[in-house]
């Protein structure tokens, strides 16, 4: 079986790539990097290392790499004759590969290939195979749409795993946390009858991404931004002080009451889920910094991200949402020079609260920018 993975990445190379060899997958790694790409074709195996007290190592073998800038014909080529093809890219970078994608598309089309080929988009998201869907689409003829609705999917997935940014000598080599959870919803594959050991498959997968996201990503996100305003720089860090660890508290009780409300979750269960998310933010053999986990502020205040999504919804069902709109100011705080969203934002915010909270939010509800705006005066002052 053969794979073609975009982004060889830490959560590609430390989670996806992992899962793929583990089912006997020979994995094409396509990125823009091009330390790791001649890496991986030198030596067409790498190390995964868990961080826990027993260090276990994991060797992923039978991948090889194709830059993409350099060598777009080889993407084509591969997707022609792969039987999976999946992503860990970020969510903004979907539209720039959904052109490679499209064309290996049509070149299976033109060699008429008709095996059932789906394309996971394994991105910390709401819709992200949908959302590559829409945008390769834009690249196909009618022909070419049409060969898709019989032999392409494109089924939303939900992945957790913490893969924090590397610092090694070896390029390759990847930590991770022990913990990993990759949900694919069934009803949207192509050719179901391809099921991966070590992944989930869900029905209907609305519930699981919103889980998690609410949870793990709504959660681990409070802990940079609020550790962020209290001068800290690491989540380790961060997470051991109170304050950041009760508005941790106060937000996932927020989104446990609204998931719980709204997908029939068991509490009791949901409390012990949301209490193994602390132990793993609390993992003493990783070390994370809060520009990684706060990355790209605005993206995060999307109108269905981590924290708009779960307050519009909070709202309408009458739930609390107090904690989540106190983190939400402080992301207008979040102040990275490295991180142009952070500069950009950093710029906005110098105009009237609740016009940046429009733009940045898409949000049209005026009571609550209104809210929102107000939060934002009150965390300035502080
Ligand atoms: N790191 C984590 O713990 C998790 C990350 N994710 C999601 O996975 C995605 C990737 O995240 P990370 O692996 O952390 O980021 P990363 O920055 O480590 O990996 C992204 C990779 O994509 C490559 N890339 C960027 N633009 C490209 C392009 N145009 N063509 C080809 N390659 C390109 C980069 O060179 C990089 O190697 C994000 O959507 C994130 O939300 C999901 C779950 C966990
Ligand atoms: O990748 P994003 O969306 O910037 O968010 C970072 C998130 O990714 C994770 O590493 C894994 O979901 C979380 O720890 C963190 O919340």
């Amino acid at each position: 079986m053969k794979a073609v993975h975009f982004g060889a990445g830490n959560i590609g190379r430390g989670f996806i790539g992992e899962t793929l060899a583990a089912n006997d997958f020979a994995i094409t790694f396509v990125d823009v990097n091009d330390t790791i790409i001649n890496e991986l074709n030198k030596r067409k195996e790498y190390t995964i290392e868990l961080a826990a007290e027993e260090q276990q190592k994991i060797t992923v073998k039978n991948v090889c790499g194709i830059n993409n800038g350099q060598n777009p014909e080889e993407v084509v080529t591969a997707i022609a004759h792969t039987d999976l093809v999946t992503t860990a890219i970020g969510p903004k970078i979907l539209q720039f590969i959904a052109p490679l994608i499209a064309q290996g598309i049509s070149a299976r089309k033109n060699a008429g290939n008709e095996e059932k080929l789906d394309c996971i988009a394994c991105e910390n998201m709401i819709g992200g195979s949908q959302l590559l869907k829409k945008e390769v689409y834009q690249h196909l003829n009618e022909d070419e749409k049409e060969y898709c609705q019989h032999y392409i999917g494109f089924p939303n997935a939900a992945v957790d795993r913490i893969v924090p940014l590397q610092k090694h000598d070896d390029p390759l080599l990847v930590s991770v946390e022990p913990f990993k959870e990759w949900i694919v919803d069934e009803s949207q594959m192509a050719n179901p009858s391809l099921k991966l050991t070590g992944v989930d498959y869900a029905p209907d997968l609305e519930p699981y991404i919103e889980r998690k996201l609410f949870s793990v990503n709504t959660g681990h996100a409070t802990v940079a931004y609020t550790g962020k305003t209290l001068g800290y720089t690491d989540i380790g860090e961060a997470i051991k002080d109170e304050r950041v660890l009760n508005q941790l508290k106060g937000v996932l009780q927020e989104t446990g009451a609204l998931l719980i409300a709204k997908w029939h979750f068991d509490p009791a269960q949901h409390a012990q889920y949301q209490k193994k998310i602390i132990q793993r933010f609390e993992n003493p053999y990783i070390s994370d910094t809060i520009a990684r986990v706060g990355r790209t502020p605005i993206r995060k205040l999307g109108y269905d991200e981590r924290f708009i999504r779960p307050i519009r919804e909070a709202k309408k069902r009458g739930l609390k949402y107090d904690k989540l709109l106190e983190t939400v100011a402080k992301i207008y705080q979040f102040d990275v020079p490295s991180d142009d969203e952070s500069v950009k934002l950093q710029q906005l915010i110098q105009n009237k609260f609740a016009e940046v909270v429009k733009q940045t939010t898409s949000l049209q509800d005026q009571d609550l920018i209104g809210e929102i705006a107000t939060q934002i005066s009150a965390e300035f002052k502080k």
